[in-house]
């Protein structure tokens, strides 16, 4: 099956910064395809491209099948976007809007929007002026669903939502990719990515410097844990600690009484829970991968030989 995006050797220039420097990726057709990256790594001007609201300096696109710039209209509405910054004047409300972006998308099933609406908490007959930053938030993703596009183009899409709705989002992911649809989206937290993407590309500094399958990435996902733990000696404890395979920079940070140590963990966490279930512990946490954390140490080539 063709690929849904393909993008090969994309440059873009802002003036005489290049700030993309021959990106090269395919998403597959029924896919979730995650981009990763620091703020500035280029995901909001890849995407923009792949739109064709700006073009590349130089490479190709190819977006269902179309070059974007020959696609106009037609290939428009065969895509839901949801910009990273939606700007949304007006005095209208919501559903207000959305009936004039389905005159551009094309037709909605009859109850979509409102099935939509309701799943994220969005009231509808609300004026856009005066919706908070997660409402708006949650009116670009009913505008970028609601017309079951075969490809959507999600720019931070759980950006200002509460973890309840992001949950919601993650479900609406899993559906659209169960209808066959296509999904590309960016993000700057890799857990978010992991909990939906098949495939993420890490994008640092204008390059894609991997391109892993999710699994292959939680696999080598850093974290911190923090624990507290009585009726044990500190350097008991650390002992132990450091025993577990895949644990390092292990500290103490308090050892009155209690001992609270902190380390991190990379890979398979089951030799540390069990260690951890040895324990009489008073606090425990397991913080979410670091982004930064996890691709540093999983990719820690120098970025002058990207792959
Ligand atoms: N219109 C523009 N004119 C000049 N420079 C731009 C323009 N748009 C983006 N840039 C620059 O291109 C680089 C990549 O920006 P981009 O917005 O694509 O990054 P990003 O990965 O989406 O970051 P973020 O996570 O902060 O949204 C940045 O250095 C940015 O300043």
């Amino acid at each position: 099956m063709a690929a849904a995006i393909s993008a090969k050797s994309l440059t873009k220039e802002f003036g005489r910064r290049e700030v993309l420097h021959g990106v090269d990726f395919e998403v597959e057709t029924g896919s979730v395809f995650g981009v990763i990256g620091p703020n500035g790594a280029g995901k909001t001007t890849t995407m923009r491209c792949l739109l064709d609201i700006i073009r590349p300096t130089s490479g190709t696109i190819r977006v269902l099948g179309t070059d974007p710039r020959a696609g106009g209209p037609e290939l428009r509405r065969r895509i839901g976007y949801l910009p990273g910054e939606l700007f949304l004047a007006g005095r209208v409300t919501g559903r207000t809007l959305l009936a004039h972006y389905e005159a551009i998308s094309g037709p909605v099933p009859p109850g979509r929007v409102d099935q939509l609406a309701e799943r994220l908490g969005l009231d509808l007959t609300r004026h856009i002026r005066k919706l908070s930053k997660g409402n708006k938030q949650k009116l670009g993703l009913v505008q970028a669903f609601m017309h079951q596009p075969e490809l959507l183009v999600l720019d931070e899409p759980t950006s200002g939502l509460d973890p309840l709705v992001q949950q919601e989002f993650h479900a609406m992911v899993r559906e659209a990719k169960h209808r066959g649809q296509t999904i590309f989206l960016s993000s700057h937290v890799l857990s978010e990515v992991q909990q939906t993407a098949d495939t993420v590309a890490i994008l640092r500094d204008g390059r894609i410097i991997a391109v892993e399958s999710v699994s292959a990435l939680r696999e080598g996902a850093v974290r911190r844990v923090r624990f507290t733990t009585s009726g044990i000696a500190a350097h008991d404890a650390v002992a132990r600690l450091t025993g577990v395979p895949g644990v390092g920079h292990v500290e103490v940070l308090e050892s009155d009484g209690t001992a609270t140590l902190s380390a991190t963990i990379g890979g398979d966490i089951q030799p540390l829970v069990r260690m951890l279930a040895s324990l009489r512990l008073t606090d425990l946490v397991l913080e979410e991968p670091d982004l930064e954390e996890a691709v540093l140490t999983m990719y820690a080539a120098p970025q002058e030989e990207p792959r």
